[in-house]
This record gives C-alpha cells, structure tokens and sequence, in this order.
C-alpha cells in the first residue's frame, strides 16, 4: 500500500455528534502528518473515545468529515482503514492462540498477501521484542508481554496512523518504559494518537497535546510551545477543565 504522501496523515475537519438530544463531541478539528505524535486528554465524559470511535472509523459522526492519506472515510472506509492501526483500551487478544498464530491472523484481517505474512509477523515481532515467545500461548504471558502482542497486532499492516487508548494502563513501571520507548520509535515513522490521562507520559512521548472538555476542544498545541512558555501541562489541563473554564485565548 502507498499512500500518497502529499496529504496529512489524518484530517478531521468539524467532527460532530450527539446522542439523543445531547451533543457529546462538537465540531472537533484535527491534523497530524509522520513524526507528530498526539496526546489527546480530557476529563472522564470530555467525548474522546466517542471522538476515537469516529476517528477509527467505528461511529459515524453526525456532521464532519476525516481523511485518512487523504482517502474518506465515510466514503471509502476499507480503503481508508488500511492507513490505520488502533489499540482499544481493552485489547482484542485471544488468548488461547500463540503470539505467531494471533499475529498471522491479525496480519490476514488487515488484508496482507499469504508472501507477506511472514516478513511481517518476523518484523513485528523483532519491533516489539516478542521474538523469544512466538510459540507461547498469549495467555500465559505477563500483562507487559501482552501489551505489546497487543501493539503489534496494530502495526503488523504497517499503517500509516496508529491511535491507542491508554496503552500503559495496568502495566508495571518496567513495562511501562518499554512501551513508552516502542510508541516514541514508532512516533519516527507514523502519526500516533494517544488517550491517555497520565500527564507526564504525554509530556514524555507526545510532541503535540489536545485537550477536550465538554466535547469542545480547548487546547490545541505543540508541547515545545508549552514549555517555552514554562506552562506546566497539569495546571493547564486543571485550569481549562474546571467548571465553565473558558478556552485560553492561545488555544486553537
Ligand atoms: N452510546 C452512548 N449513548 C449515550 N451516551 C453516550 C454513549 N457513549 C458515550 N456517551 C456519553 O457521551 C459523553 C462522552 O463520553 P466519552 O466516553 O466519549 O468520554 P471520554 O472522554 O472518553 O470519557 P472517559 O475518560 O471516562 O473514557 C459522556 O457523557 C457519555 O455518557
């Protein structure tokens, strides 16, 4: 698959939707391109799965649209899924399969060729340092171990955007920093979008930050910019998610 190189990675432009009469996320804009990696935050209820959901492909907005390499997807959601990998925040793991037999059906769900199976799933493994428990049952392995089986069931297609919801959740702090240090290489070579409500593992990985509160959008920016300005991202994000905080007038 080549997507053309010339679009973003992902665009969303005036994402909108309701349930019932209550509008939940209201016209979020997004634009991400290889080497940007985003932490995308918000209270609980803030709309950010039902923002992921829609990015994903997995629920239809009301109003808006995403692009994903330039390719709708409304319009064309096949195509358009092949650019994406996601890890929900529950991973869909077998766990009665091995590592090989859950990433070699990984890698046909995504639509690889039989040829390309196995350079895939050996290159994956190797990226995700799972290549010493191939013939072990996902079952038996330690939570970390999962995790990254969970990561690369996400990435074995090679897609050009991976969005993941709370990947370090319930990991302990050496799994943590394996996984941190997999999303900050991947992060070279891919748009990423992380859902996360650790503060300081946004500041560690991410290099752009979102912030969503009350399905709006109140902050849009680059983390260096943060800094510069010696804004602290935690005061921030209790700043702009208090009761009826208005939006900085510095947020996008
Ligand atoms: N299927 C649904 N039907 C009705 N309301 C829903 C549905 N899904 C989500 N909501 C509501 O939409 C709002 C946003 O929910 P959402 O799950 O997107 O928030 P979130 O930011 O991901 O929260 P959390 O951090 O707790 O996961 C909440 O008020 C939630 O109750």
């Amino acid at each position: 698959m080549t997507p053309n190189n010339t679009y973003p990675v992902i665009e969303a432009d005036g994402l909108k939707r309701c349930f019932g009469r209550h509008v939940v996320v209201h016209e979020v804009n997004l634009k991400l391109g290889c080497g940007d990696v985003l932490g995308f935050l918000g209270p609980n209820g803030a709309g950010k799965s039902t923002t992921m959901r829609m990015l994903t492909g997995n629920l239809a907005p009301d109003s808006g649209s995403v692009r994903i390499c330039g390719v709708d997807l409304l319009k064309n959601p096949l195509e358009a899924k092949r650019y994406i990998g996601y890890l929900p925040e529950i991973p869909p793991l077998y766990k009665e399969l091995t590592v090989d037999e859950y990433l070699q059906f990984a890698a046909r769900l995504h639509g690889l060729a039989n040829t390309s199976v196995q350079i895939a799933l050996d290159e994956v493994k190797q990226q995700c340092e799972l290549s010493d428990v191939g013939k072990r049952l996902i079952g038996i392995l330690s939570k970390g171990y999962q995790q990254r089986v969970a990561i690369a069931q996400a990435i074995i297609h090679r897609p050009q955007l991976i969005i993941m919801d709370e990947p370090t959740v319930g990991l302990d702090p050496n799994q943590i920093q394996k996984v941190r240090a997999l999303i900050r290489e991947l992060g070279k070579t891919h748009a990423i979008i992380l859902s996360s409500h650790i503060l300081s593992e946004v500041e560690s990985v991410c290099n752009r930050v979102q912030i969503m509160h009350q399905g709006r959008l109140v902050l849009d920016d680059n983390l260096d910019n943060l800094k510069q300005r010696n804004m602290n991202l935690e005061n921030i994000f209790t700043q702009l998610t208090a009761e009826n905080a208005p939006a900085w007038e510095w947020a996008q």
